[in-house]
């Protein structure tokens, strides 16, 4: 029987702190999917000694095969039979198999590779559009109808056309592969990933940041890989100059020495961040699409060129985004405290619109400090969507464009909603909204089914519902095959 690891890690959603959390001096409050990327990694009984298969089932002419040398280092060589290139993958596979071997020897890496392994990765639906999907099946763009598409299911497309929705594949793609690996060849234990804060889930987490950035060119925050490998948080980057060295490096300098979690250039903080109870995130995919890489490029050089003005709104806005993140934490807290008057007081507000909340002389005292709670939090949410207009308008860069603002308006005067905005660096890729999901509604009286009725309407833009809502799950973390629907139909059995 084949030994097999199997690695999940979670997408991301940024719902504050975009730009702002470039600059180390700044936090941004990142919320983690449902949504997973899977990372099966078997050890072979069929492609033979020093060769890795790659195979994304879910794309078509997605399998890649690669030839493995140790010795005098660590040489990944796709096959000339390849029809295509991945460079997240070989990176991935090239700076993995590089660090167990300084980790563990040359030795032991060569008993696992002694038959070879073969390499499954696959991401939730969520991850690429299903517009055509839901077309094909003659279905409504609703929840219920994501539901019904089955698991992981083939886009039939090349990977190279297939529409991302910007729950952030590549980084949640990578951390999954890498852990699988490092766990696959015992460079870390697999132990490591069963808890939150162990010294292999932070040499995966280094380890992933590099080669995301080695496979994007850039440093960006680093936001999404923390996601995906700690789950929802409080995020606030570590000095790019931790990664200077390696990503300048031509001369194939040893990894571990700088990604080892003992060195402590990596100064990144993770702070506890959850959404509260009895909400849902609902995130809409919309087909517009932005180049966030040019949306940021825009923003920080005007922040470079007007940094009087640019520093006073960062400001202004480190404020409000600590404030909602802080508010959305107090009524955990609330509901801790006491559950029952806080469901009552959400299944109250749930049929009612945001400026109505507050309006009631007979409001129960015990659900007075929930109730004005969540309303505070709306009143903040609707000032940093002015805000990152503000930021859009002075930089002259479309971070809530006015379809946006229209859709965003509209969901966000509906009973139940909370707030919302644009994730991360904002533009025409996607909304996030904060709605209550009381324990029970009345028929038709829903808040997820009014934004989705608006969503359904909506015509400047062509919206389509994501399944993803926050996971309150660790980020990375190892799985059981079987215990993932669908997981073991698209892996090649041993
Ligand atoms: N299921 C998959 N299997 C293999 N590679 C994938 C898969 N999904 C995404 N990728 C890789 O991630 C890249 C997308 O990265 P990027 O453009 O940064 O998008 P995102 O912002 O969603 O991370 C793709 O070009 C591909 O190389
Ligand atoms: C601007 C940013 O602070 C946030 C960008 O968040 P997005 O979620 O928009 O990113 P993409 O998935 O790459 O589109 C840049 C950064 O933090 O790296």
């Amino acid at each position: 029987m084949s030994r097999s690891t199997v690695v999940s890690s979670p997408g991301k959603v940024l719902i504050a702190g975009g730009y702002l959390v470039l600059d180390p001096a700044f936090s941004g409050t990142v919320v983690s999917t449902s949504s997973r990327f899977y990372t099966v990694v078997q050890d072979s009984a069929t492609i033979g000694p020093n060769t890795v298969q790659v195979r994304s089932p879910q794309f078509l002419n997605a399998t890649w095969q690669y030839s493995v040398a140790l010795e005098p280092s660590v040489a990944i060589e796709p096959f000339s039979s390849n029809t295509s290139k991945n460079k997240f993958v070989h990176l991935a596979l090239q700076s993995t198999i590089a660090l167990a071997s300084e980790i563990k020897g040359a030795a032991a890496l060569q008993q696992v590779l002694a038959k070879g392994l073969e390499i499954t990765i696959v991401g939730g639906n969520d991850f690429y559009s299903q517009r055509a999907k839901l077309a094909s099946l003659q279905l409504p763009r609703t929840l219920e109808s994501l539901s019904k598409i089955p698991p992981f299911t083939p886009t039939g497309q090349p990977l190279s056309e297939v529409h991302k929705t910007g729950l952030g594949s590549s980084a949640a793609l990578i951390t999954s592969l890498v852990s699988a690996l490092l766990a696959h060849f015992s460079a870390i234990p697999e132990s490591a990933l069963s808890d939150d804060d162990s010294e292999g889930r932070r040499l995966a987490h280094n380890l992933a940041q590099y080669v995301h950035c080695l496979a994007q060119g850039k440093i960006g925050s680093g936001f999404d890989v923390s996601a995906a490998v700690f789950g929802s948080h409080i995020y606030t980057r570590f000095n790019p100059a931790v990664l200077n060295g390696l990503m300048n490096d031509t001369q194939s300098q040893p990894l571990h020495p700088t990604l080892s979690p003992s060195n402590s250039a990596w100064d990144y903080r993770i702070e506890p961040f959850r959404l509260p109870p009895l909400t849902r995130m609902m995130l809409a995919d919309v087909d517009a699409g932005s180049d966030t890489p040019s949306l940021v490029g825009k923003v920080l050089k005007w922040r470079k060129e007007q940094s009087a003005e640019a520093d006073g709104l960062w400001n202004e806005l480190r404020e409000l985004n600590g404030a909602l993140a802080q508010t959305l934490l107090h009524l955990s807290q609330l509901h801790d405290q006491d559950p029952v008057n806080y469901a009552s007081a959400v299944k109250y507000i749930s049929s009612l619109q945001p400026r109505q909340w507050v309006a009631n002389p007979f409001q129960p005292p015990a659900e007075e400090p929930v109730v004005s709670s969540f309303y505070k939090v709306h009143e903040i949410s609707q000032e940093i969507r002015g805000k990152m207009r503000k930021m859009g308008e002075l930089s002259q860069v479309p971070i809530e464009p006015v379809e946006q603002t229209q859709l965003l308006d509209a969901c966000v005067s509906q009973a139940g909603v909370v707030g919302g905005g644009v994730p991360g660096a904002g533009g025409y890729d996607a909304i996030w909204l904060l709605v209550l999901n009381p324990v029970s509604c009345a028929p038709d009286q829903s808040p997820l089914e009014r934004v989705e009725h608006i969503w359904t309407n909506y015509t400047a833009l062509d919206v389509s519902p994501l399944s993803a809502t926050e996971s309150l799950a660790r980020g990375a973390r190892i799985e059981n095959l079987d215990s993932i629907p669908g997981l073991r139909e698209v892996v090649t059995v041993q």
